[in-house]
């Protein structure tokens, strides 16, 4: 597992593209055949992506970092299908995903496995501490409820659906859910924001292969920019406004970690404000 350091705004002056994109960004987390895991201790949260092929499922492996008996030992995870389609098997109960679809697993769950469908399937993971076991769950983005955002006129408009959240599936700390931007728009969460109360992490997935996002990241009067490809992840400290703008439409996963669940928890930023 790849350990990251937490970083602080005084650092984000200095940093040049390379030292931004070594902090933030997470480059290559789908492997075919691997299951890769990045350990922040922002929040301490831990990114993941697991790839299996059809007929050779990979098994959610126990990193010496955690020195836990089991990932999910004293942990909770996010399990967001970001290509393809599969099944998640939590000590041997089947959970069949499809696209975009979530898998809640609650603390205390030993032995995970991803299958693949009927060809490579991307698992996106998202995880934090958790003091209290909540039930595995499932959360469909065909069936949730989902906000309508933005406008045409700005470039946003966009369908935000939670998965994990105070009214959906429950969870210790960890709110997760979907945004996806319509054909035509391109920006999400502008103006933007900032709550220092949580640490949040982007997934951007359904942009091709030959687009990119420009995501927003820094304190407000203090941004700089971080050129982001598909299914790739952007972690966003507590203090840092995460926002972007695509070459075309994509969605991304959003999951938060931190003191509270309160979704509404934002300290919005004017874009005239913005420096
Ligand atoms: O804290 C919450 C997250 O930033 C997301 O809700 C933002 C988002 O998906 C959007 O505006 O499109
Ligand atoms: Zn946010």
């Amino acid at each position: 597992m790849e350990v990251r350091h937490h970083t602080n705004p005084a650092q984000l002056r200095g940093f040049d593209t390379a030292q931004l994109r070594e902090n933030y960004l997470v480059e290559d987390l789908f492997r075919t055949g691997e299951v890769r895991t990045v350990l922040t201790h922002a929040d301490r949260v831990v990114l993941g992506g697991a790839a299996p092929v059809p007929g050779q499922p990979l098994t959610l492996p126990n990193p010496d970092q955690l020195r836990s008996t089991s990932f999910l030992e004293r942990r909770e995870m996010a399990v967001v299908v970001v290509s393809g389609a599969g099944s998640v098997v939590v000590d041997g109960d089947k959970h069949e995903l499809g696209h975009r679809d979530c898998l809640y697993i609650g603390r205390g769950a030993v032995d995970v496995q991803f299958h693949a469908g009927d060809s490579e399937t991307h698992f996106y993971l998202f995880s934090a501490t958790s003091h209290a076991s909540y039930p595995t769950a499932v959360a469909r983005f065909d069936e949730v409820e989902f906000a309508e955002l933005g406008e045409q006129s700005t470039a946003n408009v966009r369908e935000l659906r939670k998965y994990i959240h105070a009214d959906g599936i429950r969870s210790s700390q960890i709110v997760v859910g979907v945004t996806k931007l319509a054909d035509g728009s391109v920006w999400n969460t502008m103006p933007p924001h900032t709550h220092d109360r949580r640490t949040e992490c982007y997934l951007y997935f359904d942009l091709p292969a030959e687009h990119r996002v420009v995501h927003l990241c820094g304190e407000p009067q203090e941004t700089r920019d971080i050129i982001v490809a598909n299914e790739q992840a952007v972690v966003s400290p507590s203090w840092s406004i995460h926002s972007g703008a695509g070459t075309h439409s994509y969605a991304f996963v959003w999951a938060m970690a931190g003191e509270n669940q309160a979704f509404t928890d934002m300290d919005q930023v004017a874009v005239t404000e913005l420096r």
